[in-house]
């Protein structure tokens, strides 16, 4: 069952809790006690591929789902020719002990789809399990990536409709194409006149006013997320830790039960805690790195123990990571408190009145135990492209090379020799402006298209465009509505047709 981080929301079944998104009491669902992976089940994975390995993981969560409804949902997701690598995941050496965990190789290009490519499957499951017939409308905010993972995996499902709202000038060329040309009859997509906080603390306001919710259900609609506040988007991201172990122990580059580092770009806290929840469960991680750009609130935070968003909000190079309020570290807190409700009520309830909180020293440094942390400038980040590309030949985005900096800065401050597994999070081509002027510097784009810089890039690391974000130059442009964040709930009306 699933209870609300904030303890004042009923019990759920996992189907309830995917179809719901996000406790009615503004918290966050969480499983009421985490399961373990026995170690023969630990060790059969490593002949598994990537979709046994999943049903496998999701079986030990969504125990209200049968096994057969489990394979259907992961087959849909992660078969066919959906993803560019038959591994799914693929993890990639570097150097002797430097591995990249590549996320990308799905339909939109970013690790979104890992999740995003069975979210919907989960919830038309969870829909018929729960005998739910409203029409579910999906809110989503997005620094980027989700926004055009959850049109891609929702587009034309039944039952569902998706509103997502980026922020208008903080996401990249690339990405804000793959969201403004969208196909489909069920979808929406609005810039929003803010940041990706402000996009996310509105669809927040949305799910916890009632009057709205009544409203909408004597229309017949309901609503849910697609954001990593929903548990649905967070299990399937737990899959791909044990998978990129089992890989590197069947490619006999680590043995069973060594200890390894994973390293994680963050913004949400989404990716590293499902990186804890697969320690938790018994995978033998030794640390979760959390690596963050100079919105370094969580730097801080693990430093410290004060979460303070009372800070200037920076625009950077790794834009989906360009954010303050970091919904899932609610979790982790609830996790690291021993499940106590009230504490996390207190802490998001100061977080909302005086924009910062604080743990107490004993919390500080259980948190610490388990995840080192630091933060990279863009200047950092773009020299770190540059020379990981002329060493290793390995090409970075923006994301994945703060996660690698961190990494090397970590490893030379603690001595710590654990193999570090890089989440790669995005292609480098969503992010092809900062790619190609770290690797030929700035002139490169002088009086250059976004795609003549697409092309320069694949021709730079002899690698080819991914398809559709090639044909990005031929498609139309289907969506140009702007809003302010307060007019959200307005939005979302006239989307729906909702009479005031
Ligand atoms: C490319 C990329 N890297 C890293 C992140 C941060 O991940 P999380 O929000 O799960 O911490 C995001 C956005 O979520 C992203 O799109
Ligand atoms: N970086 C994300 C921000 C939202 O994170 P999520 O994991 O909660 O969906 C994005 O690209 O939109």
């Amino acid at each position: 069952m699933y209870v609300s981080t904030r303890g004042a929301a009923e019990k759920l079944t996992s189907a309830q809790a995917i179809a719901q998104g996000i406790a009615p009491d503004g918290g966050l669902f969480v499983p009421e006690s985490l399961p373990v992976m026995d170690e023969q089940t630990l060790k059969r994975m490593i002949s598994l591929n990537y979709q046994e390995r999943a049903v496998a993981v999701l079986q030990l969560f969504l125990t209200d789902y049968s096994e057969s409804e489990l394979k259907s949902c992961v087959a849909g997701a992660y078969g066919g020719d959906k993803f560019s690598s038959s591994a799914v995941a693929p993890v990639v050496k570097v150097t002797d002990d430097v591995f990249a965990l590549e996320l990308w190789h799905g339909p939109t290009s970013a690790f979104k789809d890992m999740a995003l490519q069975l979210l919907p499957r989960l919830l038309s499951c969870a829909l018929k399990k729960i005998d739910e017939h409203a029409e579910i409308v999906i809110l989503v905010a997005t620094s980027g990536d989700t926004g055009k993972a959850a049109l891609e995996g929702f587009k034309d499902v039944d039952q569902t409709r998706v509103m997502v709202f980026y922020p208008e000038n903080g996401v990249s060329q690339i990405q804000r194409l793959q969201m403004v040309t969208q196909q489909g009859n069920n979808l929406a997509v609005f810039a929003v006149k803010g940041n990706f906080d402000d996009a996310q603390t509105g669809v927040k306001h949305i799910f916890n006013d009632n009057a709205f919710n009544a409203q909408l259900a004597a229309n017949s609609f309901k609503l849910s997320s697609a954001n990593s506040i929903n548990w649905g988007r967070l299990v399937p991201q737990i899959v791909y830790y044990f998978s990129a172990y089992a890989d590197l122990v069947q490619s006999k580059h680590i043995s069973a039960g060594q200890q390894v580092n994973f390293v994680v770009p963050t913004g949400n806290f989404g990716n590293i805690l499902a990186g804890y929840y697969a320690k938790r469960m018994g995978l033998p991680i030794n640390k979760l790195i959390c690596a963050s750009n100079s919105n370094n609130v969580l730097t801080d935070f693990l430093a410290t123990g004060v979460y303070s968003r009372k800070r200037e909000f920076h625009k950077t190079y790794s834009p989906s990571m360009d954010i303050l309020i970091s919904s899932n570290l609610e979790r982790l807190l609830y996790h690291m408190s021993n499940n106590a409700p009230s504490e996390v009520s207190r802490w998001m309830s100061e977080l909302n009145s005086k924009g910062e909180y604080q743990v107490s020293d004993e919390q500080l440094q259980a948190i610490q135990a388990i995840f080192p942390a630091g933060w990279v400038s863009d200047t950092q980040t773009v020299a770190t492209i540059d020379k990981v590309y002329k060493e290793y030949g390995y090409t970075l985005d923006p994301h994945t090379a703060v996660a690698w900096q961190v990494a090397e800065n970590y490893r030379r401050e603690t001595g710590d020799s654990s193999p570090n597994i890089i989440v790669a999070t995005a292609s480098p081509f969503k992010f092809n402006d900062t790619v190609l002027s770290a690797l030929q510097g700035t002139d490169s784009l002088a009086a250059v298209s976004e795609f003549t810089a697409l092309n320069k890039l694949a021709e730079l690391i002899d690698t080819p465009v991914p398809a559709a974000l090639a044909e990005l130059e031929h498609l139309p442009v289907r969506h140009t509505s702007v809003c302010n964040p307060k007019d959200m709930p307005g939005v979302v009306k006239v989307a729906l047709k909702i009479a005031e």
